[in-house]
């Protein structure tokens, strides 16, 4: 087959028109880019031969080497791991399969400083190479196959593919040479090579070798950096380690080292993220944790092995239990998988507890809570086992945190006499939900009301229900309560006689029919004239259109109650007016403005905006005639 040219998928080249034009502050990180890279393939093949020795051949001992050349001034990365295929170096370093990488690419502001940050910690993998060279070949020979690939590019828009040269091409695994940039010749120097190596690439397992001779002496420690006692690494090791593993490039918030020893045997490396991974809400819910059994790579796929809610864990769990050759299939179901998942979730979850009732970190555990907390509180309906622990963790902004986060046991501290629930309110905008007419009679009488605004809160205090004996009450559905609540009290002010109120009820209600459940006298309403709110057995209005938005909603939307403030002047003058003058159209259409209002300020939309119009048009040009 002869040379073939490709263009690099769009993103790719967006990717590398940054990478390569960027300052980046610290160039030297591709070499453990390519070293991960390349630790990853031993790793693949180790787990692949398990199955078929033969992929091995006579050649069993993984190793990395980087040659450097001062002559032909490039640097080389070779690696006897996995190889890849033709079709594999076109799809794996022609584009970015990693979910995420959207999200990614419209977070990049074209400003180059804040960009470079950014692809800091979303990490370019070997796309790295092209901040020190100006031109990249790759040479590969996938484990088992005869045929070796070339594929070579200057990192401007497309790349090239054709069958190697025997000779050109590692008998297995993969050679990746650099053609260095006139100003990195640094990268040709062995000191500077072993500083890198032992700087970013100490932990890794597969000894890295400098130069061509058989007998070179591995640089690295080359020995899995979780077996070793925690005493001899150092916090910069394991923080190489977890960019290394994670593929993060904040620095990690947690790290839990341990081994368990009894009824099953493993270690656990395992870090919480500083940051939230680029891919945290994929619909997926995958986790990241890789799987080793007795030092070999299993996979980073075990379903099972970490729950869901704590996929923002990264790092390794190392099992002496499981078979070696365990298959990914095997995997689903083994018991001893079962017991791996739930010590590491008694141990994380143990762990985040302590950091949670440690007083002086609040600040730090809150930075926590805002990164992972939403994918934590999924666990609070997906995992009654562990819900106790996790309404520990659990933290919440309310009306009387000023912005802070607070825990449950807090909030529980600081209810009134005679409040026999947790109250929230729930939205998608915390600035939008703290003008919700529904909170105004709660926070006239300093009852603190939680705000909550992740799309998962309806579901867990759905099914929660109650803390230490309090049910969660959302102030939009149902009665507000509010009279039984000794709290302070907000200034009397004057109501209609109760003649002219249910007049009005009774008007409204008849005008407006089966738009509304009902029409009622509001308690919980001292500024704003009218609010909507759900009846007691119907659905909370905001979950109610978040699973309309999700196609969710079975039914049609349920109808609300219309609540009128006695208190209000318009309210007054309009219980005066049906009660001495009876309907008159006036009324009626005050009657439907009144509706229309409720549901803008509920965000949703009038049922008849051509009506609205109408009706506000005529209202206005009355009222600037009277
Ligand atoms: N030395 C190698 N041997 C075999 N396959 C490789 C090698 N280097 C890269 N690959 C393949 O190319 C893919 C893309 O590599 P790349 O470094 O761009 O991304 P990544 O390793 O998946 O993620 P990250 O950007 O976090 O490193 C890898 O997933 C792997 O399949």
């Amino acid at each position: 087959m002869t040379e073939e040219r490709l263009s690099f998928q769009a993103e790719v080249s967006r990717l590398l028109d940054i990478v390569a034009h960027s300052l980046y502050s610290e160039k030297e990180v591709f070499l453990r880019e390519l070293i991960s890279n390349a630790s990853d393939a031993c790793d693949r093949l180790r787990y692949a031969a398990l199955t078929d020795g033969a992929l091995l051949g006579d050649d069993s001992g993984f190793r990395i080497r980087l040659v450097p050349d001062k002559d032909a001034k490039t640097l080389t990365v070779w690696d006897n791991g996995i190889g890849m295929s033709r079709d594999e170096l076109v799809e794996n370093l022609g584009t970015i399969a990693r979910s995420g990488t959207g999200a990614f690419l419209n977070s990049l502001t074209g400003d180059a400083k804040k960009d470079v940050s950014l692809i800091g910690q979303f990490g370019v993998g070997f796309y790295s190479a092209f901040m020190v060279a100006e031109r990249v070949e790759v040479f590969s020979r996938k484990a088992g196959e005869a045929q070796a690939w070339k594929w070579e590019s200057d990192g401007r828009g497309s790349f090239t593919v054709a069958e190697a040269a025997d000779e050109d091409a590692p008998s297995r695994g993969t050679r990746i040479v650099m053609h260095l940039r006139e100003d990195a010749g640094e990268y040709l120097e062995d000191y500077r090579l072993r500083q890198i190596v032992k700087t970013y690439s100490d932990h890794i397992a597969v000894p890295i070798l400098l130069g061509k001779a058989d007998d070179a002496e591995s640089v690295n420690a080359a020995s899995a950096l979780w077996t070793r006692p925690k005493s001899e690494i150092t916090a910069e090791q394991y923080k190489e380690f977890y960019h290394h593993v994670g593929h993060g490039f904040d620095d990690p918030w947690l790290t839990l080292h341990w081994r368990a020893e009894g009824v099953i045997e493993y270690t656990g490396l395992l870090y919480v993220p500083k940051e939230r991974p680029f891919d945290l809400f994929d619909p997926k819910r995958r986790h990241r944790v890789k799987l080793y059994v007795r030092r070999v790579f299993i996979t980073d796929e075990a379903e099972g092995l970490v729950p869901s809610w704590l996929r923002f864990l990264r790092g390794v769990v190392d099992s002496e239990d499981l078979p070696l050759n365990v298959s990914r299939e095997m995997l689903q179901n083994n018991p001893v998988l079962s017991k791996l998942r739930a010590g590491i979730v008694k141990r994380v979850l143990g762990d985040l507890v302590k950091k949670a009732e440690d007083a002086e970190s609040a600040a730090d555990f809150a930075t926590f809570w805002d990164a992972f907390g939403p994918v934590l509180k999924e666990g609070l309906y997906e995992d009654y086992a562990h819900r106790d622990d996790l309404l520990k963790l659990l933290r919440v902004r309310t009306t009387a945190s000023d912005g802070a986060l607070v825990s449950l046991e807090t909030v529980l501290g600081r209810m009134k006499e005679g409040q026999e629930a947790i109250y929230y309110i729930a939205g998608d905008d915390r600035a939008a939900l703290e003008k919700s007419p529904q909170l105004e009679g709660y926070r006239a009488k300093g009852v603190e009301v939680l705000l909550l605004t992740d799309p998962v809160d309806e579901f867990w205090v759905g099914s929660v229900r109650e803390y230490k004996g309090k049910a969660f009450k959302s102030v939009t559905r149902g009665g507000a309560d509010l009279a039984k609540i000794q709290g302070e009290e907000p200034e009397k002010k004057d109501t209609p006689p109760e003649g002219e109120l249910s007049s009005l009820l009774a008007f409204c209600k008849l005008t407006l029919g089966d738009q509304v459940k009902d029409v009622r006298v509001s308690d919980r309403l001292t500024e704003s004239p009218v609010c909507l709110v759900a009846d007691d057995g119907d659905l909370d209005m905001h979950l109610e259109r978040l699973l309309a938005q999700h196609k969710q909603l079975g039914a049609g939307p349920s109808k609300r109650i219309l609540e009128l403030n006695p208190t209000h002047p318009l309210i007054k003058r309009l219980a005066a007016t049906a009660a001495n003058e009876g309907a008159k159209p006036g009324l009626e259409e005050a009657a439907w403005l009144l509706l229309d209002q409720a549901r803008i300020v509920e965000g949703e939309a009038v049922s008849d905006p051509a009506a609205f119009s109408r009706r506000l048009a005529t209202f206005l040009e009355r009222g600037l005639a009277a």
